[in-house]
């Protein structure tokens, strides 16, 4: 079969994009690369960049993909509904091994070992009819951007990448030449246990010299767009000296200032940054740089558990034709999606282009500094307040202790919110030694005189199973609070054995919330949970003590 390259989606008109001079340029070039990295183009069909409507008809020909009464794709990811953070590994070689943070979350796999994975990838797409390839950018600022390629086996895939990278135009497109960073998922396929360095059938890997991921044994699609981000978490560092950051961002449509929202999964990134307030700089992935923030990624990826219009209206209403909508149950006559039912998965989600957010900030960048810094946890004790103002040393601690809770779903096992120390709010995806980020971090941060917040979305008035989940719309009035001045302006109180500075008040939000010691009925397990969780802090630290200034060690809980 003849390898054809079908136009960009953004493409106005598509008989001109079908021109044959303008195609040949493209099938030359890729059909060398192709060949050239085992592809059999004699068999396969490659579709690169594909129209959403044809990848929407394939999914639903090929993969049993449905289109819901809004127009999004409900797609499902087989066996995998999260990440897989055991079976993800870092190619030990001469560049990556002095740069990587090696230990339990990077864990070594060796260059030959890569070589049979990423081959066992490639014979796999080798035996399919339609393969699809999707070229995009991983940065908005042309200066810092990267040029990904995606290679994979199902069209959900392939849309879900076209959502979450940042789409080239046509012109873009046919000048893309090499990408800098190539993704071979396979995911269908299993990895073979009986290669050395595997312990079970799916593998996620990533090699930096070679700059290029393969994924077996997991159809989970956040994989991929974590994988672009721990290639961006190694290269704005590294060869661009810029800080890359788990966070989301947004910016004031007044006053223009930027906000980032730092947290790990599920602790509110996606949800507090679509602000009608605000313009949307990115929900996930962003990079402070020297001139300003600018977003990874082209695209979102919500949770939809419990979505609602009434609450999250910016988000539920992107759901829409091109969005991705992931392991959903819906009902089978109206092909409605019914958010509550977490019978397939907690960790349910929507993709969607970041541009069906109504006040996204396009182009995704900003040549401002930011004023603000949201610190995001889900304290599953219930003991941290919803909201305390951090001095920079208290934020340097912050930030390297990480501490919050894993949500369910998110990764393959968690099923409560299990408490966590995820340094640097991101160490499933964390490459480099976490001082380094921390070190750049508060160099920005007193350089642009930045004010920093821990903003806990997580339980309140007892822990988790007692307690309640802070109700989001108290969480949202402290947030408008930080933007508005009026928190920097409150009167403070000092929360003890963490030594936070909490408001004494705030309009809109009651005051037995604001201080955790008034909002739980008994306050002598509150005292024996605030002692308990102190001393985990202590002992997440103790990792990190010896290369930070005593300042930033004393800032920490004092039992
Ligand atoms: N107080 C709160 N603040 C933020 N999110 C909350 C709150 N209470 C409940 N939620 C829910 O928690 C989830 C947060 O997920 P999300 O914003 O996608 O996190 P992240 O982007 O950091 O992974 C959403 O499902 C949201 O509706
Ligand atoms: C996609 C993920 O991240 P987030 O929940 O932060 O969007 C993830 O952790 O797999
Ligand atoms: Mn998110």
């Amino acid at each position: 079969m003849t390898p054809y390259v079908t136009p960009h989606i953004l493409h106005k008109n598509y008989a001109q994009a079908f021109d044959n001079e303008s195609l040949s340029n493209l099938i030359g070039r890729d059909l060398e690369y192709f060949s050239q990295a085992g592809f059999d183009m004699d068999k396969i069909t490659l579709k690169r960049n594909a129209p959403v409507a044809s990848l929407y008809e394939d999914a639903i020909r090929n993969e049993g993909a449905i289109i819901s009464s809004s127009g999004a794709l409900i797609n499902f990811s087989g066996k995998k509904t999260g990440r897989s953070p055991k079976d993800k590994r870092i190619v030990y070689e001469e560049t990556s091994k002095d740069n990587i943070w090696w230990g339990s979350v990077n864990i070594k796999m060796d260059e030959h070992t890569f070589e049979i994975n990423r081959e066992r990838a490639i014979d796999f797409l080798n035996t399919r009819d339609n393969v699809y390839v999707f070229d995009g950018y991983a940065g908005w600022d042309p200066k810092y951007r990267i040029k990904v390629r995606v290679i994979c086996a199902r069209a959900y895939h392939a849309l879900f990448m076209n959502n979450m990278l940042i789409r080239p135009t046509e012109e873009e497109l046919t000048n893309f030449g090499e990408p800098d960073f190539i993704i071979y998922n396979a995911g269908q396929f299993p990895a073979n246990r009986f290669t050395k360095g595997m312990s079970s059938t799916t593998s996620v890997e990533i090699n930096f010299k070679r700059m290029e991921m393969v994924i077996l044994g997991t159809e989970y699609a956040g994989e991929m767009k974590k994988g672009v981000f721990s290639v961006m978490h190694y290269l704005q560092p590294v060869k661009f000296g810029q800080l890359s950051l788990h966070s989301s961002s947004n910016v004031g449509i007044e006053n223009g200032d930027v906000t980032l929202f730092f947290g790990l999964s599920g602790t509110g990134k996606t949800t507090l940054s679509a602000d009608p307030r605000r313009l949307l700089i990115g929900d996930d992935e962003h990079v402070w740089s020297d001139t300003g923030v600018f977003n990874i990624e082209g695209g979102c990826y919500a949770k939809t558990i419990n979505l609602s219009a009434e609450k999250e209206p910016e988000i539920f209403n992107a759901i829409r034709f091109g969005s991705i909508l992931e392991n959903v149950v819906y009902n089978p006559v109206s092909r409605v999606p019914d958010y509550d039912d977490v019978g397939i998965t907690e960790n349910t989600r929507c993709a969607y282009p970041i541009e069906f957010i109504p006040n996204a900030q396009i182009p995704c960048s900003v040549d401002r500094q930011p004023s603000n810094i949201i610190m995001l946890t889900c304290d599953a004790f219930g003991v941290l307040p919803p909201v305390s103002k951090l001095t920079p040393e208290q934020a340097s601690y912050h930030f390297l202790a990480g501490y919050t809770s894993k949500t369910p779903g998110t990764e393959d096992g968690v099923l409560e919110p299990i408490p966590t120390f995820s340094t640097c709010y991101s160490a499933p995806f964390i490459v480099l030694p976490p001082g380094r980020y921390a070190e750049m971090l508060a160099e920005r941060m007193a350089r642009h005189n930045v004010d920093c917040w821990l903003i806990n979305t997580g339980w309140t008035g007892g822990k988790y199973g007692q307690g309640k989940r802070c109700p989001l719309k108290y969480t949202r009035t402290i947030v408008d609070a930080v933007h508005s001045g009026a928190l920097a302006a409150a009167e403070y109180e000092t929360f003890d054995t963490f030594g936070l500075q909490i408001p004494t008040a705030l309009e809109g939000v009651p005051r037995e919330l604001l201080n955790p010691s008034l909002a739980w009925p008994d306050k002598g397990a509150f005292q024996r949970e605030v002692r308990k969780l102190a001393g985990m802090f202590q002992k997440a630290f103790a990792l990190y003590e010896r290369d930070v200034d005593e300042k930033v060690r004393l800032a920490g809980p004092q039992l």
